[in-house]
């Protein structure tokens, strides 16, 4: 490309033209054709139509000699706008996207008779990606994203990708990249050859321009991915590849179809040739984007784009405070976990605690942790060594002067946490926000020993941070708009999903936990298995049963919670002799190796039949009797009589305004409790069950059972309407 082009291509970029795809072709004969819909250059029928258009004009314009496609604003495209996939416009566009894959994307694109190369900046994902794979060469930036996530919304990449991809890189690579939906920076492309060269960003459409008249001088090959085969491994050692990663996948999800779909057709493609793969390709889109997986699986993804949103706050034209520097009070591996994830985002990070031993362990946990990252090949040897100079680990508040936020993460123990900050108030600068990490201990009891016009919210990670992206982040009467904007944007900014709650015992995630293991536990005073009640639940699509979750979580945990549980919600609690009597047996969950499960040294749960006699002396301590009822219940009552006491809860938070929309709820169960994301979160799914039935059935139990099943009566009133359980949340009820 000539400089007076790119420059001109450049101005034209900075004041765009309201067109979805430009086309602008330079002295050297090559047409630079963008796809323009920003911010993320997203792609519809209508974009595909015009991008094929444009492309089609390209070729029959004589002064034409090769093309480069790239997207505007510094993205390619970030694939397929999802609106399309699950919900009502579908019908609308039946069987296109099959059409443009194969007429477009193969046979106008591929097949032209003029080079196309894909010049990569920014985002390629999805479809955006797939126009890329079938271009005759791709150059990239280093830092650009590319991959196949459409796995995550219960379909399967529709433009070719399974084709496509296995061709270039291999089909164990490709089979990891789209099946675990994994992103790759463009330098890991080129390593893997899926892009041939990398160029730094003012340089990249030069440098495909270029490229493009290489291949058309024959300087450079002229690739067609389609009909690459040199990458393909020899069809039984394909078979046998194939074969072991579908019994994975049927292991892993086995109530969801559309990973073996994917497997079906990329095999297909292998059989039968990639243009029959195609087709396959097609059919299998248009099957599964109308699946109950898929509208539940888009319902989370837009429930988490949207719990960033809070109306009245995030729209009143504030902007977020830049959060430099991050001090992390304590020294556990929840501390340690923390630090790593602000590390990891490029905070500057200071870790205090009182006691140098402690300290000197969270410290080298920090350490360990980034190493670990560096050698999984998660981070680059240069981001590494980066991060290491992030972090340091103090005893005194010497450095907190300049501290925008400080995290308290020290032990559950008021007078301790009411110190900590109490000292905080003497050597932290006006402006920095102080938090604490606490899920139990009330917000406001902590700094009362605090100047009155400081406040503390709630920064909430789960555990372990590092995989848990969610966070909570709660609220008090006096917390102000600015710092929750300030930190909804952090927690994007770190990677995590955001949602904001409203201070109360549990918050969002151990509110639908309680009742969760609660439930659990009453069955089996009442005469169900412990191993058949988890077996239920995970064959429901839950992460963990619930008594495999108090294992994980610990018993000691478990009893402060329930402890605060009985003393705020006593109504609706139902106490429970068993945790307390594994205790006295020196049984504390998965880190004593004995809980209700048997744990061995690869830490393998196997259920544990000692465990009967413990549930006999909690039965006769709390004089309950064996129900031949509960003793003989189907797996999907056993479902019903826990996850219906976790919606009742769910049901009480939505009527309190704890959370700011109901499908921030769904969210959290997902992302906090595992919930199945194929079944859209706990509110989404009881849409399927209906809200009479929901109430009716916990109207009989709590007859039967006591109060713990009493429907609440935001329930009972949604239930007599006939209405769904989501509801739009009255925020006058809340402070913000
Ligand atoms: C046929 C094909 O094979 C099928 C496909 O292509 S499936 C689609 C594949 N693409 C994806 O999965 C990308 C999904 N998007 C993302 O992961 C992230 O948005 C991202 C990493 C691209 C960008 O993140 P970030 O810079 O933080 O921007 P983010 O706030 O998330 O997105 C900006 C807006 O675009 C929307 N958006 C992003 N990707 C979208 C998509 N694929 N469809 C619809 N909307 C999308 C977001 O909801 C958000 O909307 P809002 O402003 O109203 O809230």
């Amino acid at each position: 490309m000539s400089k007076s082009t790119e420059k001109q291509h450049i101005k034209n970029n900075n004041k765009l033209p309201d067109r979805k795809i430009l086309l602008d072709v330079g002295e050297n004969g090559v047409a630079i054709i963008s796809i323009n819909r920003p911010p993320l250059n997203l792609l519809s029928v209508d974009v595909l139509l015009s991008l094929k258009e444009n492309i089609e004009e390209a070729m029959r314009k004589d002064n034409v000699k090769a093309i480069v496609i790239t997207g505007s604003r510094g993205n390619f495209s970030a694939g397929f706008d999802v609106t399309a996939f699950g919900g009502s416009q579908q019908r609308k566009t039946k069987r296109e996207l099959g059409f443009m894959s194969i007429e477009f994307i193969t046979d106008t694109l591929e097949a032209a008779r003029k080079p196309i190369v894909a010049a990569v900046e920014g985002l390629a994902l999805g479809g955006g990606f797939e126009i890329a794979l079938a271009c005759h060469a791709r150059i990239s930036t280093s830092t650009s994203k590319l991959g196949l996530p459409e796995l995550q919304y219960g379909i399967l990449p529709g433009f070719g990708g399974t084709q496509r991809l296995p061709r270039l890189v291999g089909l164990q690579k490709a089979l990891e990249m789209i099946l675990m939906s994994k992103r790759i920076r463009g330098e890991e492309a080129y390593n893997m050859c899926l892009v041939d060269a990398i160029s730094p960003p003012n340089q990249l459409l030069g440098s495909a321009c270029q490229w493009a008249l290489d291949i058309l001088e024959c300087r450079r090959p002229w690739s067609i991915s389609l009909f690459r085969t040199d990458r393909l491994a020899p069809l039984a050692e394909a078979r046998t590849l194939l074969n072991s990663v579908r019994a994975q996948m049927q292991k892993q999800n086995p109530n969801v179809i559309h990973p073996l779909v994917c497997i079906d057709v990329i095999e297909h493609g292998i059989l039968s040739g990639p243009r029959n793969g195609l087709w396959k390709e097609a059919e299998a889109l248009h099957e599964l984007r109308q699946s109950d997986s898929c509208r539940s699986l888009v319902h989370v993804f837009f429930a988490k784009q949207s719990t960033s949103k809070i109306p009245g706050i995030t729209d009143m034209g504030l902007r977020p405070r830049k959060i430099h520097k991050v001090a992390v009070l304590g020294g556990s591996s929840m501390s340690s976990g923390i630090a790593t994830v602000l590390v990891l985002a490029n905070h500057y990070v200071i870790m205090k605690y009182i006691d140098q031993v402690s300290l000197q362990n969270g410290i080298d946990r920090v350490k360990a942790n980034l190493e670990g990252h560096f050698k999984e090949g998660r981070m680059t040897q240069e981001h590494y060594k980066k991060a290491c100079t992030l972090f340091k680990g103090v005893l005194s508040y010497d450095s907190f002067k300049d501290v925008d936020l400080v995290i308290e993460d020290v032990p559950d123990i008021v007078s301790l946490k009411q110190q900590f900050f109490a000292d905080l108030d003497e050597c932290c600068p006006p402006h920095c926000i102080f938090a604490s990490n606490t899920c139990i201990v009330n917000l406001d009891l902590i700094g009362e020993r605090m100047k009155p016009c400081k406040e503390i919210v709630g920064i909430h990670f789960f555990s372990p941070p590092s995989v848990i992206d969610l966070l909570e982040i709660v609220r008090t009467e006096r917390t102000s708009p600015q710092v929750l904007v300030d930190l909804l944007s952090f927690g994007r900014r770190i990677q995590r999903t955001p949602i904001v709650v409203r201070n109360c015992t549990g918050f969002a995630v151990r509110r639908m936990h309680f009742p969760y293991l609660q439930a659990a536990m009453l069955l089996v005073e009442c005469g169900a298995d412990v191993y058949q009640i988890d077996k239920a639940l995970n064959s429901f699509g839950m992460k963990l049963g619930p008594f495999r979750m108090v294992d994980q979580d610990g018993f000691q945990s478990a009893t402060t919670h329930e402890m605060k549980f009985l003393e705020t919600f006593p109504d609706r609690s139902h106490k429970s002799n068993l945790i307390p009597i594994l205790r006295k047996s020196n049984r504390e969950g998965e880190s004593t190796c004995q809980g209700f499960y048997t744990y061995n040294d690869k830490g393998e749960a196997s259920p544990d039949p000692e465990v009967s006699t413990y549930i006999e002396m909690a039965r006769s301590m709390s004089g309950i009797t064996i129900k031949s009822k509960v003793a003989t219940l189907s797996d999907g009552e056993i479902v019903e009589m826990i996850l219906f006491p976790v919606l009742n809860e769910a049901c009480s938070m939505i009527s309190e305004a704890i959370i700011v929309k109901s499908s921030d709820l769904n969210v959290a169960s997902v992302m906090g409790m595992g919930f199945p994301a194929y079944r859209g979160g706990i509110i989404f799914w009881s849409h399927s069950v209906g809200s009479k039935y929901i109430c009716s059935k916990l109207e009989d139990w709590s007859k039967e059972y006591g109060e713990f099943f009493k429907p609440c009566a935001y329930l009972v009133e949604r239930a007599s309407k006939g209405h769904s359980l989501g509801a739009q949340i009255k925020l006058a009820k809340s402070p913000l």
